[in-house]
């Protein structure tokens, strides 16, 4: 895999991380030239107390603000057509995402629908935005889908119950505000999902197929910070210290991700998040031990040395056994944390599998899986994850 001599892009947005870096907001609204902010978020994230916080400052910055707070769990393109219509109607020259994956994916759509005045559904694909919309800071809150450092946003068509990915370096925040402070009113499983979420971005980075030396770098380093931080989290939910190291994990798993892109856990996930309207991290983790046993064979030395990450002793073992202990632990990591159903638990009924299916394999996260699936293929381990 990625041969040093190729040609790589690296994108990454400015960032600020630590305790306190939400506070930063109103100083990048300024440094933006923005003269009225629409704030994109959702009501648990207003319950848990970080819009309130944010917007707060903006108040006492004296910054015109307007709350659309009108955003689901697996975002809909009718949410992100609503919120450009709340943008226009109060004539906002800046946007700021408090939440998880949801609302700043939302927030990512809103931006590019208003700028190229057009409908969010248009994008749909790499590389198919022609105008970037205003500037956006994100502070991101759940530890997990990193879409605050991404070229990506995750929207669901809501007629064709089809979760889509837009892939563009325009959907890149101008700044994101990193506050590991904001993780603290997750609940456990909430923690789980997400933490489980950045650890198969660092996974399906490091697998995929346009992989290079500086995402590997941030892959493996996500690793250890996840696998190290995230059971200690589980245990003891407000560690700092601990809460931190995932956030570090998070941020460098979306690093990774972002420039390499993801592979079938995520696709499939889509797919399940489209169809039935599931958490994404809850997937990605009932999917990756499955994922990772397809893939084994065409990864077999990248499979020891996520085995090593997991502490796994594995030196002399042949290939076989290997992968066996390797899926073994990752089905321990889930347990640990919480997450023990299997689809069918979640809705998934086995007549649901040819739609999946079909959804899955036109992702484009598809197209970097180290080994090219057929139809059949991808039925078959949603048939091992039921
Ligand atoms: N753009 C990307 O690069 C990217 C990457 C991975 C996933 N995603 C997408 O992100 C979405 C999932 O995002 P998510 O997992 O962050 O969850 P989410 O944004 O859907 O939020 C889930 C729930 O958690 C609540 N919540 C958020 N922060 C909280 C906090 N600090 N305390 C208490 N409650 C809080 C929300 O109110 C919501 O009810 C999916 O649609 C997925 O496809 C995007
Ligand atoms: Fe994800």
């Amino acid at each position: 895999m990625g041969n040093i001599q190729e040609l790589r892009k690296f994108v990454a947005p400015e960032f600020i991380v630590g305790v306190g870096a939400r506070k930063l907001a109103a100083r990048y609204v300024h440094n933006f030239a923005g003269t009225k902010a629409l704030v994109v978020t959702d009501p648990g994230v207003i319950k848990a107390g970080w819009v309130g916080d944010v917007v707060g400052e903006l108040t006492k910055e004296n910054i015109d603000h307007v709350v659309f707070d009108k955003v689901t769990p697996n975002p809909r393109n009718t949410e992100v057509m609503e919120g450009a219509r709340v943008y226009l109607e109060h004539d906002c020259d800046v946007v700021i995402a408090i939440g998880g994956g949801s609302p700043m994916d939302c927030a990512k759509g809103i931006g590019i629908a208003v700028t190229n005045q057009t409908h969010v559904d248009k994008f749909e694909g790499v590389d198919q935005v022609d105008i970037p919309g205003p500037p956006l800071i994100c502070i991101p809150t759940t530890s997990g889908t990193a879409a605050d450092v991404s070229q990506f946003s995750i929207i669901t068509n809501l007629a064709e119950y089809r979760k889509y990915a837009i892939i563009s370096k325009t959907v890149v925040p101008d700044v994101s505000l990193i506050d590991p402070e904001t993780s603290l009113t997750m609940d456990a499983h909430l923690t789980a999902c997400t933490g489980m979420d950045s650890l198969v971005h660092a996974i399906e980075a490091y697998f995929s197929k346009a992989n290079s030396s500086m995402t590997d770098m941030h892959a493996l380093q996500g690793m250890d910070y996840l696998l190290e931080a995230l059971p200690k989290v589980m245990e003891n939910p407000n560690d700092m210290d601990m809460r931190s190291k995932v956030t570090m994990g998070c941020l460098h798993a979306g690093l990774a991700f972002s420039n390499a892109s993801l592979g079938a856990v995520h696709a499939m996930a889509h797919s399940l998040g489209g169809l039935l309207d599931l958490p994404h991290g809850e997937c990605n983790a009932i999917l990756l031990r499955h994922v990772v046993e397809f893939n084994a064979s065409e990864v077999p030395e990248r499979v020891d040395i996520i085995g090593d990450k997991f502490g796994l002793d594995l030196q002399g073992m042949p290939t076989k056994k290997k992968t066996k202990r390797v899926l073994q632990a990752i089905e321990d990591l889930s347990s640990l944390v919480g997450i023990k159903d299997k689809l069918a638990a979640k809705g998934v009924k086995i007549s649901d599998i040819p739609d999946l299916a079909h959804n899955a394999l036109i992702d484009p996260c598809m197209i970097t899986n180290p080994r090219t699936p057929n139809r059949r293929d991808i039925e078959c381990v949603y048939e091992e994850a039921l």
